[in-house]
């Protein structure tokens, strides 16, 4: 099995609505026509059925997305049957958005009005005008966060611009609502300018508990997020490095406990040096890795090599202690860890192979991977990706619901690293030893231990580290 950038087609599901004469084509036929094609019909659903004329809508799961021109090709040869429509699934879900605003109470009268607006309202406004501290208590601030994307790295996708953005960031507000009960906003921002969405953010910040930076590419988030800490008084965290960051070192722990191998003693290399793998090389170094090598488009970073940007100069100093130099496949040989977090498909069988034995593999970019897992299984102790469809889904979504929830519930001022480690270890104490395994590093997204842990294990460090403005009930 080899090689790179093997093109593969993900899973889809189509809604085909058909007309058909039943005095003319029995269904039967569609059926096995587009079972032939390589589809799986999951669900038949008659819209009209009279004498003559049958309208059915047939739910279709293919593997590979091209089976579904080749099988409406099919299907229209048949005589007497008509495709009316072809509704893809996910884009039936995301009609209209994803997400709504709905009010904790009714209006039912003009009594009710003047309370929630004026003139009651005002009084409100005062008490707050008084002390901006109540903004905590008599508005939505204390449980809303805002997820803050300028669309310039949206998951593996690239630049692809604010208004494309929406879907994934509408898509994190629902992980918040539904893991951890936090209201969040997508805001989506018409400008990739530093300065601009500098100021707009801090503009905003009024109305929120917490800001959720999302899908911005390096090096200008590093600078935006540096300079929001600095500037607001809310917690502000940068999604793909930070909540990827502690997702990999959360699986990594347990993957190393499956390997058999000391987290001092192993080799790490991370692929991509952007957003999401400074902060998993930052997060790895502080948890006590020792000999790990970055590698980004150009190859092999190396101390001594001439960066324009001074972060990359830190890295450089930082990393490589045995100033290796070279391509992706020099880093990995002998190497016992390789985290991807760059482009699909740029991992080959044979750089696995170069690797350690019992190699740990996480290709996590989305949606496609730098390698799928199936290609290396038979040679890797652990293969994890970014992805629902695989076993080990090392996704952010693990730990930005419980750590804002954490956060929130405390009035954190910031989220520091102290807080960060916590989540890591909150994430993967999950998993207890009885039940880890090569396929189970990382615990589901579904599994309520999960934020329960992760905001209790968040709030003790805040409380620690004197970041908390409120402490919870149950910790008092
Ligand atoms: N599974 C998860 O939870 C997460 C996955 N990701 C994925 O990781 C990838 C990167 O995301 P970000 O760090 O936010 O983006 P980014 O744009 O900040 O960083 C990507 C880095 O990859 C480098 N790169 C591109 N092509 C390369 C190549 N051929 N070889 C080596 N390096 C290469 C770029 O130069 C850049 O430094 C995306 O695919 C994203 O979907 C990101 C965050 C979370
Ligand atoms: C998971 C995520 O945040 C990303 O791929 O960008
Ligand atoms: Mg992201």
């Amino acid at each position: 099995m080899e090689e790179t950038g093997t093109k593969r087609l993900e899973g889809k599901s189509v809604i085909l609505r058909l007309e058909f004469n039943s005095n003319e084509v029995k269904f039967g036929a569609v059926a096995a026509i587009i079972s032939e094609m390589g589809g799986d019909i999951v669900a038949i659903d008659t819209i009209h059925m009279s004498h003559e004329i049958s309208i059915r809508d047939v739910t279709v799961n293919v593997i590979d997305a091209s089976d579904i021109g080749r099988m409406t090709d099919a299907i229209r040869q048949i005589p007497g049957m008509t495709i009316v429509n072809i509704s893809d699934r996910t884009f039936l879900l995301h009609l209209g958005g994803k997400i709504e605003i709905v009010p904790k109470v009714t209006i039912q009268n003009r009594d009710d009005l003047s309370r929630v607006y004026t003139p009651d309202v005002a009084r409100v406004c005062n008490a707050i005008h008084e002390d901006e501290d109540k903004a905590f208590s008599l508005t939505i601030k204390r449980n809303t966060v805002a997820v803050i994307s300028d669309g310039s790295a949206v998951l593996g996708l690239g630049n692809i611009g604010s208004r494309a953005a929406m879907p994934v960031m509408e898509g994190k507000a629902m992980l918040f609502k539904q893991f951890a009960g936090v209201d969040a906003f997508p805001v989506c921002l018409d400008s990739q300018d530093t300065e601009e969405i500098i100021k707009t953010v801090k503009l905003i910040s009024p109305a929120f508990g917490g800001i959720n930076l999302e899908d911005i590419a390096s090096p200008r988030c590093f600078e935006i997020e540096r300079r929001l800490k600095e500037e607001l008084d809310i917690p502000v965290f940068h999604d793909d490095q930070h909540g990827t960051a502690v997702v990999a070192l959360a699986a990594l722990t347990n993957a190393l406990k499956v390997a058999g191998k000391p987290i001092g003693e192993v080799k790490v290399v991370v692929c991509g040096i952007g957003a999401a793998g400074m902060a998993i090389s930052n997060i790895l170094l502080a948890a006590g890795v020792k000999e790990l090598i970055g590698v980004d488009r150009d190859g092999i970073i190396a101390d001594g090599e001439a960066y324009d940007s001074s972060m990359m100069r830190s890295f450089a100093a930082r990393t490589n202690p045995r100033r290796v130099r070279g391509a992706l496949h020099d880093a990995l040989t002998g190497a016992d860890v390789f985290i991807g977090v760059s482009r699909g498909g740029l991992l080959r069988r044979s750089d696995v192979l170069a690797m350690a034995p019992n190699p740990i593999v996480f290709a996590l970019a989305n949606p496609t991977p730098e390698i799928h897992p199936e290609d290396i299984e038979d040679i890797a102790a652990v293969v994890a990706t970014g992805r629902s469809d695989y076993p080990n889904q090392i996704n952010n979504v693990l730990c930005f619901p419980g750590i804002f929830r954490g956060a929130l519930d405390c009035r954190a001022r910031e989220i520091n690293e102290d807080m960060k480690l916590a989540a890591a270890e909150a994430v993967a104490s999950v998993i207890t030893d009885e039940k880890r395994n090569k396929y189970y590093i990382i615990p589901s997204v579904f599994d309520k231990n999960v934020v329960e842990l992760t905001r209790e294990r968040v709030i003790q460090a805040a409380i620690r580290t004197g970041v908390a403005r409120r402490t919870p009930k149950e910790y008092r």
